[in-house]
């Protein structure tokens, strides 16, 4: 397929399985077919063990598919790996990828080598990068004095030093502080803006919200949803949330309150030190009675209704498929 007209990732019926203890199969993912078009952010969502790193991981071509087939910019990342890898750029999260005890310069100045950047082009762009990502400065300081919003930023810088047309970023803000996540998401705003085409996995839906053209919801591997946030929003029309802040919830309330007339779904969170309790429901049924009377005297710190959010949309996904 020709690189210049070929979506930026086309995951086809995607599938891999893994041996598991006592030679049980576990489907990590079960034929997932997906589209990033040229300038697109996809954004793929799920709860833990979904599917979201294995189907990052063999985008990434540092995992083999059972089945299926996914092309980056037309390149199969079985059959053509090295061109897949040479037009992708992969931003993860977390500490791995980099080198502690280099400083920030010269952990680039390695993986520039690494991605066979001509020599002198090297200084140049990686001088770019680090004033894009606001580390010009800091540049000579050893990467183990970074705090994990700058780590984060020296990632970005190195997922792009080959100028990628399409960006994988993996989990990219967790564990990063609130101001460190926005200037995060602005980074990424900034390089769509730019023409790149990007897939973001995320637990974070607000960042799916603000950030994603269109989102791909996944559960034990297999797709269950996709669509604009604004479309998976609407799905929850007719709905109302109330919101219980509460403490000393377990699952047994919520499973008593999942089994209430007129209840959809629940979830419970922790929430700076108390537990926030979000009981979904039709308009059509007030369940504010019996909800605080399922909680059997639990202490109620605050009652309040609002209308679903993406996340909201999220969790009802979630639990509606489990039935
Ligand atoms: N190397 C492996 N061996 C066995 N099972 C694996 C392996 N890698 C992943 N799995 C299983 O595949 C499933 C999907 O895992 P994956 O890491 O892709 O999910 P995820 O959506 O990224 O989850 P998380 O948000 O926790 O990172 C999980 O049940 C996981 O335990």
């Amino acid at each position: 397929m020709d690189e210049s007209t070929a979506p930026a990732i086309q995951i086809d019926e995607l599938s891999r399985s893994f041996k598991g203890p006592q030679g049980r199969v576990k489907h990590a993912l079960d034929k997932l077919s997906l589209c990033v078009g040229r300038g697109e952010l996809v954004g793929l969502l799920g709860p833990n063990g979904a599917g979201k790193t294995s189907t990052a991981k063999i985008l990434m071509t540092v995992l083999l598919p059972t089945s299926g087939q996914a092309r980056i910019l037309g390149h199969d990342v079985v059959r053509e790996a090295q061109a897949a890898r040479r037009v992708t750029g992969v931003i993860l999260g977390g500490d791995a990828g980099l080198y502690a005890r280099l400083s920030a310069v010269d952990n680039l100045l390695l993986f520039a080598d690494l991605y066979g950047i001509p020599y002198r082009e090297q200084k140049p762009r990686i001088r770019d990068l680090l004033d894009m990502v606001g580390l010009l400065g800091n540049e000579r300081k050893r990467v183990e004095s970074f705090s994990r919003g700058m780590k984060q930023r020296l990632h970005i810088a190195r997922g792009l030093l080959h100028d990628p047309d399409v960006v994988i970023l993996d989990e990219p803000s967790n564990g990063i502080d609130p101001v460190g996540a926005r200037e995060l998401r602005a980074l990424i705003r900034e390089q769509v803006r730019g023409g790149r085409s990007v897939l973001l996995t995320t637990h974070y839906m607000f960042e799916a919200d603000e950030l994603c053209d269109r989102v791909a919801v996944m559960r034990d591997g297999v797709k269950i949803a996709e669509g604009t946030p604004e479309s998976l929003k609407k799905q929850t029309d007719g709905q109302v949330v109330l919101t219980v802040q509460v403490s000393g919830a377990g699952e047994g309330h919520v499973a008593r309150l999942r089994a209430l007339p007129g209840v959809r779904s629940v979830g419970l969170a922790e929430r700076d030190g108390s537990q926030i309790l979000d009981v979904h429901s039709g308009q059509e049924t007030d369940v504010t009675a019996a909800v605080l009377a399922g909680l059997g005297g639990l202490p109620v710190l605050q009652v309040s209704k609002r209308e679903p959010t993406l996340e909201d949309a999220y969790v009802s996904l979630i639990s509606q498929d489990r039935t």
